[in-house]
């Protein structure tokens, strides 16, 4: 099976668009106002009508409020979440729509146990951990302390671009990958060169993929 790709932080129309050109099966909408790539959800809502059918909104929370959840994702017409704080399964889980879990990798958690307790999560997606920073970092995390078995897909993100791409997909043999700051010129703007080289990267990878 190919390894899908979200493309994170978009806040103009033309990176998703060119972001789905290039192959992109998502696109994520960072729904936290402290960040440099929030983007509000009515003008999320311009960009998902441009996608066509089967490419994932993908709405990105850090601890929010039950009711910002519930008022943003129907307004952005969102089809999935993804929760990148400290929220519980059970808040995760309250939603009407699927959610992806990003836990922020370090040696003292155990992320064998980390993906029992989000059961009902569709995924979990491997983030850098920085102290202060949620996610969008840049920074690549050691990818040696992701265990050979979990109980849920798992999806690669953390400082991937398109020079070390091919080496995390080798490396590593992900079900997706999720990229932000790789693939931009400045913060929530996203450089369509960079974009096409990372999905080249991800490309090449195909013959191992389908192995
Ligand atoms: O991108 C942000 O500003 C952000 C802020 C707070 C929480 C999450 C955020 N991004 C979520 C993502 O899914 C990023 O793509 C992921 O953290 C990887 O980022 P990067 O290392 O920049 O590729």
């Amino acid at each position: 099976m190919r390894v899908r790709v979200k493309i994170c932080g978009i806040t103009r129309p033309e990176d998703a668009i060119a972001a789905v050109q290039c192959g992109a099966d998502a696109i994520g909408f960072i729904l936290w106002s402290q960040s440099e790539r929030y983007i509000a959800p009515a003008a999320v809502r311009r960009i998902v009508k441009l996608l066509p059918p089967f490419v994932h909104a993908v709405g990105v929370y850090v601890n929010p409020d039950k009711s910002w959840v519930e008022e943003s994702c129907s307004a952005a017409g969102l089809s999935l979440l993804q929760f990148h704080g400290d929220e519980s399964p059970e808040f995760c889980a309250q939603f009407c729509l699927p959610y992806i879990k990003a836990v922020r990798v370090r040696a003292e958690l155990d992320l064998v146990q980390y993906a029992r307790q989000h059961e009902h999560a569709q995924g979990l997606l491997l983030d850098t951990y920085t102290a202060g920073k949620p996610g969008g970092t840049g920074q690549v995390f050691d990818w040696k302390l992701i265990p050979a078995t979990m109980s849920l897909p798992w999806i690669l993100s953390g400082g991937l671009h398109p020079g070390n791409i091919a080496d995390a997909i080798k490396q590593t043999r992900p079900l997706a990958i999720d990229v932000s700051s790789g693939v931009e010129s400045a913060k929530g703007i996203k450089d369509v060169t960079k974009i096409s080289a990372f999905m080249q990267g991800v490309k090449s990878c195909e013959d191992l993929q389908s192995s």
